[in-house]
């Protein structure tokens, strides 16, 4: 269970990462709908801390939860429903960012962004309520200093405070209910599910107990539910303790991925995720994600938006491979790691514009309407539950046909032009990359007249159902 995203078999999620709640509600009508991504993973929706001492509003401070209003950078209650609402109208389902490990960091006090009063140092969240009891106190935690600052020692890295966040105390009804509570509520309004953040600072357990205390979501079932779970095999925690309460990030598919693309003759070893990757069914997959696409947690070698020839064909092999649960970033333009959104003079997010040509502007790169991603979502629906075939990769091409639904290249010198085997139906196919501006034939033996000719996106898909 917790596996279900309730989008009628639809299999790519957007991170819209610090959207405000009107812009992604017009960009599920305009886009997301009609291209067929399952949903969006929004930004943290509850109140947090307005930090101004280090750096101006930056992105992290929504991952300093004051209370569990829904009043947050990116808008208000009333425009949260919106949303949830006119995204669902269009099949396209809210999965919600929650911040349930720790409240603020120390040395924190004053007023969130719903005006709730609160000091970090008192443990004193009266917006929730929650006091100093609800907090894992320093004799759970095996370090001198309260900190987390062993990743080899399980209680370490759940009982302590990560890097000074206030560590709350999940093995309590009380903090259980409170949580529960807040789930509960965003379900109410039509969230399908949540991803949440730094589980691997949770006990498995607690997230278990406080999963069990939930509703299900309108149209039945369990809210869908994947876990931020870093693990590099670098620690004692592992994916797999989570694997029973939904899916788990798979980190090391964004090294690996990354590798594959600058080694291309390797790409089919790289992603064959024996590799020391959880199974496929449990693994929730990306590129990048906004933390690492900064350079934390780990990985300098990773592909962004920054490098967009290898990223979008990262990104369209992600989607078009037969592995994991997928997500796609989308991103701002940021000179500083510790930079926020694109803002007016009141720090509020800037409006999303969209350009004649469907990009995005405003300091928005909105890297999930480029076409070999965006159009991507479409090949992914239809080639669900086909296993991989035709696996080609010499010459700089890679090509690989997913049962008798879809067919995928790339050629990394820009270029190729040759006839592949097949398990596609004759006929004359859109290509999806080109938005069906190139036609692509099959004939009567499954052999594809690959052409690839754009530098920039050397990428060529097709699928049965997209035919010219
Ligand atoms: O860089 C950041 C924020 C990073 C971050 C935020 C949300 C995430 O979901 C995430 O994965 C990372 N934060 C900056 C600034 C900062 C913020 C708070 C603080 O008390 C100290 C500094 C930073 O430099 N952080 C230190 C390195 C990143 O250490 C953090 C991790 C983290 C990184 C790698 C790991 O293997 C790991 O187990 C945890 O998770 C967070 C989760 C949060 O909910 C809030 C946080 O502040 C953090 C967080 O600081
Ligand atoms: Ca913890």
């Amino acid at each position: 269970e917790f596996t279900d995203p309730h989008c009628d078999g639809k299999q790519v999620i957007v991170h819209l990462f610090e959207w405000k709640w009107t812009d992604i509600a017009q960009e599920c009508e305009r886009y997301l709908g009609p291209k067929g991504y399952c949903g969006v993973q929004v930004s943290p929706a509850n109140e947090h801390v307005m930090v101004t001492k280090e750096y101006p509003r930056p992105w992290w401070e929504r991952y300093q939860p004051v209370s569990y209003k829904l009043t947050s950078r990116s808008g208000n209650e009333d425009q949260f429903k919106d949303m949830v609402q006119r995204c669902k109208k269009v099949g396209v389902r809210v999965f919600v960012d929650v911040v349930v490990n720790h409240m603020a960091g120390l040395g924190r006090k004053g007023q969130g962004t719903a005006g709730s009063g609160f000091d970090s140092d008192a443990l004193s969240f009266p917006g929730v309520p929650f006091g100093r009891d609800n907090f894992n106190d320093k004799s759970k935690c095996p370090s001198g200093d309260g900190m987390v600052n062993n990743y080899g020692d399980p209680n370490n890295v759940r009982n302590c405070y990560l890097v000074g966040l206030t560590d709350l105390d999940q093995s309590q009804e009380y903090v259980r209910d409170k949580i529960a509570g807040f789930f509960n509520h965003m379900i109410d309004i039509g969230v399908a599910g949540f991803r949440v953040d730094a589980a691997k600072h949770m006990w498995p357990g607690d997230i278990g107990a406080i999963q069990g205390k939930l509703k299900n979501v309108d149209g039945g079932g369990k809210p869908f539910f994947y876990h931020e779970v870093i693990d590099q095999n670098d620690g004692a925690i592992k994916v797999t303790e989570y694997e029973s309460l939904g899916y788990v990030t798979e980190f090391r598919y964004c090294q690996k991925i990354a590798w594959g693309i600058k080694n291309f003759g390797q790409l089919g070893g790289v992603v064959d995720y024996g590799w020391g990757m959880t199974k496929s069914s449990n693994a929730f997959v990306f590129v990048d994600n906004h933390d690492n696409q900064r350079g934390h947690g780990g990985g300098g070698n990773l592909l962004t938006h920054k490098q967009p020839r290898d990223y979008k064909m990262a990104v369209a092999f992600t989607l078009a491979y037969n592995y994991g649960f997928t997500r796609v970033m989308s991103s701002y333009s940021f000179d500083s790691t510790d930079q926020g959104p694109p803002h007016n003079s009141d720090y509020s997010a800037k409006d999303v514009t969209i350009n004649q040509d469907g990009s995005c502007g405003n300091g928005w790169v909105c890297e999930h309407r480029w076409n070999p991603i965006g159009n991507m979502a479409a090949f992914r629906n239809a080639v669900t539950g086909t296993d991989l075939n035709n696996w080609y990769n010499q010459g700089d091409v890679v090509a690989f046909g997913r049962g008798n639904k879809g067919f995928f290249a790339m050629a990394k010198q820009g270029h190729a032009q040759m006839q592949l085997k097949s398990g596609m139906p004759a006929g004359s196919y859109c290509d999806l990359i080109t938005d069906c501006k190139k036609k692509i034939n099959v004939d009567g033996n499954g052999m594809v007249s690959v052409n690839i000719d754009n530098n920039d996106e050397p990428i060529m898909a097709i699928i049965v159902g997209g035919h010219s």
